[in-house]
């Protein structure tokens, strides 16, 4: 790993643990009571600071407030749900303090989320905690998400990929070093990139089947999914 690359990856990973969710959200994981009402309302303050955190970071990574600023908005667009499933598996493998993950499964359990996307969510939990990333990783992951070129509406594909092939390019050096003995561990992040583009599409008929029984979304929320 060159010298500037250790520069650019302690930038992503400062600027990552630096918007960490509002301590006050988490604390309400465990007071408020129990309706699938309350928890919906946890739930969407959860994904709204989240989305928010998301964009902080965003403007951190360097090379990106240089894109075209429509692109930018696109990819945030694109990436916002595969971004917060990354960033509450790492809550939820690790982060959370002991107690609070029980808590905050069982008001995901009891929020009016259909149990044919429940599984595969909290599957995917399991995978990424399986993984064990470092910091560093798990930051770098979420970058070369955010910096997907095919995502709708990109117009500069070529300079969202040569952003992309950068971060690419740390984090395999990275997975090398952090995890010599796993030499196919680079490989097992990028497969995990696939399994987030299925859980976005499990995320959108969430979101449609709220909507039904009339549930309200933050105006961050609407904006960002288009609902
Ligand atoms: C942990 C999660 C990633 C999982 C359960 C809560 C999350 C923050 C997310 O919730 C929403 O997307 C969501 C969207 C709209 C809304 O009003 C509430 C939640 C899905």
């Amino acid at each position: 790993i060159t010298k500037e690359q250790q520069a650019l990856m302690k930038i992503i990973t400062d600027a990552y643990n630096r918007h960490q969710i509002p301590q006050d959200v988490a604390k309400k994981l465990l007071q408020d009571q129990y309706s699938a009402e309350e928890n919906f309302l946890l739930l969407t303050e959860m994904a709204t600071s989240q989305v928010q955190v998301l964009v902080e970071f965003t403007k951190n990574i360097p090379g990106f407030l240089s894109l075209d600023r429509e692109d930018q908005i696109a990819l945030l667009k694109g990436s916002a749900v595969e971004a917060m499933f990354l960033r509450s598996a790492q809550v939820f493998s690790r982060k959370m303090p002991s107690g609070h993950t029980e808590v905050l499964e069982e008001r995901i359990r009891k929020s009016g989320i259909s149990e044919e996307f429940i599984t595969p969510m909290f599957n995917f939990y399991k995978s990424i905690g399986e993984l064990h990333m470092v910091q560093e990783e798990q930051a770098l992951l979420t970058t070369v998400t955010i910096l997907t070129p095919d995502r709708p509406y990109v117009k500069d594909q070529q300079a969202v990929e040569r952003l992309q092939e950068t971060m690419l390019d740390v984090l395999r050096k990275l997975c090398v070093l952090q995890h010599p003995q796993e030499p196919q561990y680079f490989a097992r992040l990028l497969g995990r990139l696939t399994e987030l583009r299925t859980l976005s599409h499990y995320h959108t008929e969430m979101l449609v089947s709220w909507r039904m029984n009339d549930h309200k979304f933050t105006p961050l929320l609407c904006e960002i999914w288009d609902v």
